[in-house]
């Protein structure tokens, strides 16, 4: 009976995911299958035999006067997901705020101290993945700070996902990121038109989401894109892929904040998972679409619940049931 019940659910979850999930080329669906088995594949399994810490470490820099809601968003979500621990690197003002949120965050107030970059420095050969940008804001002493935290982030090679904010910096500064293929930007309607603006040349189709989205990806040295809204399309300036999973018609702030705390995480995953785990598919496409899975799983789990007083903080409470209904079922 219990088998009987887990394997419906499987189907029906397979039944959901099949018509939510399309490649740009006309594959089959046993292609789009094989796809959403390979984000499965880059989930750790749960063993006694990890130590804390394993599973990942994930920064996020970002959180100052006016925005301190979008660094928890992120932070939380990278824990909920199945980070260990989840570093908040954030102004001295904002970092009380955060802190009194939650005490599973670690807090550094050091984004707009003269040693920023130091200060975050020293933490990098222990992180796993960073996310630059979650309310962020745009100070310029805050954005040259940043700055330097991207190099330095280069030059040790960690991973990195620019979401809001961050995106207006590489807006300004596309050379900041051109080319570094550990790199994940997550922009929403009005952050992709102004980075096209800012990168491409010619104007694009506004109506093909995809190729505007491959395109540019590839004006940006290959980094991905995941153009986040109706449906999420994705794109290694190479393959692209789509989202178009059952979320929730609400439009509440803080989405995105999620999504960029969950990537953090599944990008550490899948490229610690290596290429046999990933069958020769590019890893960070991979995880792309598993955050927007994740992400919009939740949205339409609490929005069953809540209806129109949907908030961010009761998608993070589906973080959990939603992971599990869609990749451990
Ligand atoms: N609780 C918190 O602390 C939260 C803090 N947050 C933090 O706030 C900071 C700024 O982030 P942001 O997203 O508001 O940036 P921004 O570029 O000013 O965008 C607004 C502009 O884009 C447009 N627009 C957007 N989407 C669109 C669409 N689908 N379709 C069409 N237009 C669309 C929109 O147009 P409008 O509706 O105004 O005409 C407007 O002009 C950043 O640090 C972020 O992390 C958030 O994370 C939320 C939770
Ligand atoms: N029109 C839509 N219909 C369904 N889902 C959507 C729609 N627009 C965005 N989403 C989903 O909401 C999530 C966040 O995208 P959104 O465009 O709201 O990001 P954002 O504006 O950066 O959010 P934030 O408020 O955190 O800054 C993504 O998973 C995306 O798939
Ligand atoms: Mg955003």
């Amino acid at each position: 009976m219990a088998v009987g019940r887990v394997w419906v659910a499987a189907c029906a979850c397979r039944r959901v995911l099949r018509r939510a999930f399309s490649l740009h080329k006309p594959h089959s669906i046993t292609d789009m299958e094989n796809t959403l088995q390979l984000v499965r594949n880059i989930i750790p399994p749960l063993t006694t035999k990890k130590h804390k810490g394993q599973d990942g470490r994930i920064g996020i820099v970002g959180g100052c006067q006016e925005y301190t809601g979008a660094p928890y968003f992120a932070a939380i979500s990278a824990l909920k997901v199945g980070a260990d621990l989840s570093h908040v690197f954030c102004t001295r003002e904002a970092a009380p705020v955060i802190k009194s949120y939650s005490p599973e965050l670690i807090v550094h107030p050091v984004l707009d101290s003269p040693s920023a970059v130091r200060d975050v420095e020293t933490w990098l050969p222990r992180l796993h993945a960073l996310v630059v940008g979650p309310g962020l804001g745009r100070d310029n002493v805050l954005l040259e700070n940043v700055k330097g935290i991207l190099e330095a982030s280069k030059a040790r090679d960690v991973p990195i996902i620019i979401d809001a904010d961050g995106l207006w910096l590489i807006a300004q500064h596309p050379a900041l990121i051109h080319g570094y293929r550990k790199a994940v930007l997550t922009p929403n309607h009005g952050e992709f038109t102004r980075l096209s603006d800012a990168v491409l040349r010619d104007l694009v189709d506004g109506s093909d989401h995809r190729e505007a989205v491959r395109r540019l990806s590839q004006a940006l040295g290959n980094v991905t894109v995941v153009r986040k809204g109706e449906r999420d399309v994705m794109s290694d300036g190479e393959h692209v892929l789509e989202c178009a999973h059952e979320g929730s018609s609400r439009r509440c702030g803080g989405q995105g904040d999620l999504l960029s705390g969950a990537l953090g995480v599944l990008v550490h995953w899948a490229l610690h998972a290596g290429p046999k785990k990933t069958n020769g598919s590019s890893p960070l496409l991979l995880a792309a679409l598993g955050a927007c899975s994740l992400t919009r799983q939740c949205g339409h789990q609490a929005f069953q619940k809540h209806g129109r007083s949907t908030t961010t903080t009761d998608m993070i409470a589906e973080v959990g049931p939603a992971f599990r209904r869609l990749f451990e079922t």
